[in-house]
């Protein structure tokens, strides 16, 4: 029954969201290109910016004219390009969100900045720490905006659920436990599986990390005390699982330890079921109770948030699809709070062009945290033996 009532939600939440009406667009509204036609876009970037006031679909970008053009009419381009640099090279854009593989994001984001574009990048930021670093300084010198793509930050649950946390109503944080998993798993072929595109399953999930340093206000592990990759069979310097048990400093400067496990190939259980279920999610064990954020990457989809006491059993279930602690008061473009249907992409896209506006967003990801996330990964994957992802030669 839990299954059944749980599926209605994530259909529900997800037509509901699709059928949020397109707004009149106001006058200078931003006009985004978009670099790649990957398969994100449409519910990263094109469903939030149609759906908000302030943003227009102006321009695409493909690496093939026809591709570009073919998704110009789908989606109501106003131009489309055959190249990224040619779409850079049009002063009419304002902002660009950059959904090439990992492994472009550096160069590409790059790029925008120094041709005065503002940035919404995905994630993982950039391939490693020393690149993410230089990028922000790109930003600090070109005075654009750059935001990492972590979508699930921006969303009301997200909020609650660190709220809850940081209300220390149950005691100090003693270890936290997250995962993400793909069942069944990614295809071979796809760009999680390519060591020069910066694959693997610690690239492509970085999100379980994310909760765990989001939960701990932490930034960089202070030590890693086990990081064991499991190969992807065809190619080994490419994790298709992790396993990482770290050791961060939290917001009161406690020491907390953090299992965090992802995995890009997740066994079947008795190897003919896929394991549909097993949503990204994070269990975060303070001294009095245990506090479990399911589905906290697509909240909007469907999510809980619960709360076991020790001492009683009791389980309290929260749920927050609008307002919350950083939503809650604030007018946006959709109203008060934001809206229940609004994908966490949408409430990204509230706060991108809220900064660029000049207005304070009601939430951000700091460039100084995507710096931390890339760095924190870099060590996981020093420790594990495979080395942090390399760097694309830049072309300047
Ligand atoms: N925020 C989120 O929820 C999600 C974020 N992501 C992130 O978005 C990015 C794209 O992921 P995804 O949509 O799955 O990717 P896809 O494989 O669907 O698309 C990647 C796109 O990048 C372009 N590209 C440029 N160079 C290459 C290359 N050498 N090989 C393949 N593609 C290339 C292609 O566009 P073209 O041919 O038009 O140039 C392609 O369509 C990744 O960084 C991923 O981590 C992914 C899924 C969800
Ligand atoms: O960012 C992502 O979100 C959804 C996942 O399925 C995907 O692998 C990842 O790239």
């Amino acid at each position: 029954m839990a299954l059944i009532v749980q599926a209605y939600t994530f259909l529900q939440q997800y037509a509901v969201s699709w059928m949020e009406a397109v707004p009149k667009k106001n006058s200078g509204a931003i006009r985004l290109g978009v670099l790649s036609t990957a398969q994100i876009n449409p519910a990263a970037a094109f469903h939030p910016a149609e759906t908000h006031p302030d943003v227009i679909l102006y321009a695409i970008a493909s690496r093939d004219a026809a591709s570009a053009q073919k998704t110009a009419k789908q989606y109501k381009f106003q131009k489309s390009y055959g190249s990224y640099q040619a779409l850079l090279d049009d002063p009419e854009v304002d902002a660009v969100y950059v959904s090439t593989p990992n492994g472009m994001h550096y160069e590409w984001a790059h790029k925008a900045l120094k041709a005065g574009k503002h940035v919404l990048l995905e994630k993982p930021f950039t391939s490693n720490g020393e690149e993410a670093r230089k990028l922000v300084e790109t930003a600090q010198q070109t005075g654009k905006v750059l935001e990492e793509a972590f979508h699930w930050q921006f969303h009301p649950a997200a909020h609650a659920w660190r709220e809850i946390i940081d209300s220390g109503k149950y005691g100090p944080i003693i270890a936290t436990d997250s995962r993400m998993t793909a069942s069944p798993g990614v295809p071979h072929g796809d760009i999680r599986w390519q060591y020069d595109l910066a694959g693997g399953s610690f690239m492509d999930c970085t999100y379980a990390l994310s909760f765990t340093r989001y939960a701990l206000h932490a930034e960089t592990p202070v030590k890693v005390l086990s990081a064991v990759a499991r190969p992807y069979e065809k190619d080994e310097r490419v994790d298709a699982g992790m396993h990482t048990t770290l050791l961060f400093k939290d917001k009161r400067g406690d020491i907390v330890q953090s299992r965090v496990y992802t995995d890009l190939a997740r066994s079947w259980v008795s190897g003919f079921i896929p394991r549909a279920w097993e949503f990204p999610a994070i269990e975060v064990e303070t001294d009095k109770a245990v506090i479990y954020f399911y589905n906290a990457m697509m909240p909007h989809l469907y999510h809980y948030i619960s709360v076991t006491e020790k001492a009683t059993g009791k389980t309290t279930v929260k749920k927050q699809y609008k307002g919350g602690p950083k939503w809650g008061d604030v007018e946006t473009s959709g109203g008060k709070g934001g809206r229940p249907s609004w994908s966490t992409y949408r409430y990204q896209m509230e706060a991108f062009v809220d900064r660029i506006k000049g207005k304070e967003p009601a939430c951000w990801v700091p460039n100084e945290d995507s710096i931390a996330q890339m760095e924190s990964i870099d060590a996981v994957y020093e420790h594990s033996g495979l080395g942090k992802r390399p760097s694309r030669s830049l072309e300047e």
